[in-house]
């Protein structure tokens, strides 16, 4: 699978998501801070990863900064990006099988080595559900206007 990889920063566990996704056999393209000269804030760096999955650049992407919160909001921006912020696997597997995400953020701070491989797993275990009422929810989200 091609995935976008975008961190604020490189504390935590910025490096090791992209070392641990090359690990598993993924191809990796790297924005903000994983990619020296481009810009690195939460907001652009998160926008860059995400566009690649809305433009159809990569299948799926993983988005980090110190808590997760802003690089999921800014991916929740991009049309056709799903992403949850996970802190564990079971999380990880609600996203992917309930939410259908194609986005996974991460907290740099809070996610250990130990727990970075257990939400990869997940994540990559895990599949869309085909429950009418989840399929229901997911097209319901591109009909929510946006303001
Ligand atoms: O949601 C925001 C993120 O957690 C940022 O990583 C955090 O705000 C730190 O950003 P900065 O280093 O720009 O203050």
């Amino acid at each position: 699978m091609r995935i976008s990889v975008s961190a604020d920063s490189l504390d935590g566990v910025a490096e090791k998501v992209v070392a641990e996704l090359r690990r598993r056999g993924h191809e990796v393209v790297t924005h903000g801070a994983l990619n020296p000269g481009e810009r690195d804030d939460w907001a652009w760096a998160s926008e860059a990863a995400a566009r690649d999955v809305g433009e159809g650049r990569a299948d799926q992407a993983v988005v980090c900064c110190w808590t997760g919160t802003g690089a999921a909001i800014a991916a929740n921006k991009v049309t056709g990006v799903r992403a949850a912020l996970c802190g564990d696997a079971y999380t990880a597997t609600g996203a992917r099988t309930w939410n259908d995400a194609n986005v996974l953020a991460l907290s740099l701070r809070l996610t250990s080595e130990v727990v970075l491989a257990e939400i990869l797993d997940a994540w990559f275990t895990a599949g869309p559900s085909d429950d009418e009422t989840d399929l229901a929810n997911i097209a319901h989200l591109s009909e929510i206007p946006r303001p």
